[in-house]
């Protein structure tokens, strides 16, 4: 068994050699042995490799020039997925590190103040990893650069399956392509831990990203994925499921259609439960013990998008707006639970539109639902056109929390909250039903 601090060493030297992996499939988070002959990668060498097979510019200045090489490569895409190599999931299988406990310097950017990790910096990483295990699969040797631009859709879960995270111990991120439809990619991703001589999962992650065309103006083909063995077809099953179950969610989305005969119960019990009995009155309403209205559970937060948070497509990278939405999320949660929360889930994240530089993006977080000790936390974030002053919804973002004491219970007061609550609720039995 090889040491952590000598698995590092050889994971720089095989990235200069062999920059994509190509090692055999990882199923469920089980790495293969290193002596398969696996290339590893560092995890700060994981944007660089995106930079250059999209051919994304280091200088903001050069941005335009690069966008303008990029158009060229509109004529290099498949006219339709039949064209397209199909791809077995090894073909994508990346392994990731990130070696805490061995590079000083690198630990100082994933620490927080009460010496645990950033979890926000750990969602950029994962955002990352996932675009290029998807330009893994998608790899054409015969071209130089790629003309996808994949982008992330959607943070379908992220459950934890630890709840600390050590800042000085060496972490490794593994994932492969796990579902492919005709233009989305699902891929999934571990992290694991090396403590106490071994490496111990922390997360499973499963993220849904897009393909576009060079401008990322319209959509564009992806190669066909084929599993191979019982685990691969399960695995590749799941997404379909997944698709179906995402589908399903949506078209029962509360934004759509009125909540089921249980939850006007729930509603109208909470209203119920608010009214003031010394008066004959709907409107007079008093908050119950230990309780908090939940237009008293808020933090909002501005961020003014600068060019330095940009991913290789000169638009907002998605892990810069997980971490601010995780950050402003779990803030409101130590807040409100009066102590340090821990993340027991992530799920449901909506990429809906990309943020342009410059962009005023306005963040909103609201504790939603609660139950014992448990938080859930709802980030709605938009962007403002100061000219127009046009708002418009670009993410929404669904985190469960868990704290070390029973926290208030969150009472909603109009129509509008109640439906959120109701809407918490179900991101919270979801979370549940999962763990
Ligand atoms: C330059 C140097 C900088 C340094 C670099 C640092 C960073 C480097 C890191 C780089 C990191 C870069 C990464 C970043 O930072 S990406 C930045 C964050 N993400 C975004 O900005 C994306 C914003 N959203 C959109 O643009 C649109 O909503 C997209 C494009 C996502 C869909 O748009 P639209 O709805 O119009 O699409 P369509 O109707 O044509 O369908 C197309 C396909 O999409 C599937 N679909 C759609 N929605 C969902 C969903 N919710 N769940 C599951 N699937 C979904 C759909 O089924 C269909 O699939 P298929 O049936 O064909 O298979």
């Amino acid at each position: 068994m090889l040491s952590p601090r000598f698995r590092f060493i050889r994971s720089v030297a095989s990235l200069t050699t062999r920059p994509f992996s190509r090692g055999p499939v990882s199923l469920q988070g089980k790495a293969p042995d290193m002596s398969e002959g696996n290339a590893h990668l560092l995890m700060s060498n994981v944007r660089n490799r995106l930079r250059e097979i999209v051919g994304a510019s280091t200088n903001w200045r050069d941005h335009q020039q690069a966008l303008a090489d990029r158009l060229s490569l509109s004529n290099q895409l498949a006219g339709s997925q039949d064209e397209l190599p199909v791809r077995r999931m090894k073909d994508s299988y990346i392994e990731a590190h990130l070696p805490l406990g061995t590079d000083p310097t690198l630990r100082e950017k994933y620490l927080n103040y009460l010496k645990g990790v950033r979890f926000g910096r750990i969602l950029e990483d994962l955002d990352s990893l996932a675009v290029l295990i998807c330009y893994s699969h998608t790899h054409n040797k015969a071209l130089q650069r790629s003309p996808l631009s994949i982008v992330t859709a959607l943070v379908d879960k992220i459950d934890m399956r630890k709840q600390i995270i050590h800042p000085d111990c060496d972490i490794k991120f593994t994932g492969h392509v796990t579902w492919v439809g005709k233009t989305s990619i699902e891929a999934k991703m571990h992290m694991s831990q090396y403590h106490g001589g071994a490496y111990t999962p922390v997360l499973d992650a499963t993220f849904v990203m897009v393909a576009r065309d060079p401008e990322n103006k319209r959509a564009a083909f992806v190669n066909p994925l084929k599993p191979e063995g019982i685990e691969e077809e399960k695995l590749f099953q799941q997404g379909e499921i997944n698709k179906t179950r995402r589908i399903e969610l949506s078209t029962a989305s509360l934004l759509k259609v009125a909540p089921t005969a249980e939850e006007r119960k729930i509603v109208h019990s909470l209203f119920l439960n608010t009214l003031d009995s010394k008066t004959v009155s709907f409107r007079s309403r008093v908050l119950p013990p230990n309780s908090v209205w939940m237009e008293d559970a808020k933090v909002k937060g501005l961020e003014i998008c600068h060019p330095q948070e940009r991913n290789i497509f000169n638009r907002i990278f998605g892990g810069f707006l997980m971490r601010k939405a995780y950050e402003l999320g779990w803030a409101n949660a130590c807040v409100y639970g009066g102590c340090r929360p821990n993340l027991v889930a992530v799920d449901d994240i909506l990429f809906r539109k990309p943020v342009e530089i410059g962009s005023l993006l306005l963040l909103s977080s609201q504790v939603c639902y609660t139950e014992g000790k448990y938080i859930q936390v709802r980030v709605h974030t938009e962007v403002l056109d100061p000219l127009t002053r046009q708002h418009n919804t670009t993410n929404v973002f669904h985190f469960t929390f868990v704290t070390d004491k029973d926290v208030p219970n969150i009472v909603p007061q109009s129509y509008g909250e109640s439906m959120l609550y109701l809407d918490g609720k179900r991101h919270f039995n979801q979370t549940l039903e999962s763990q």
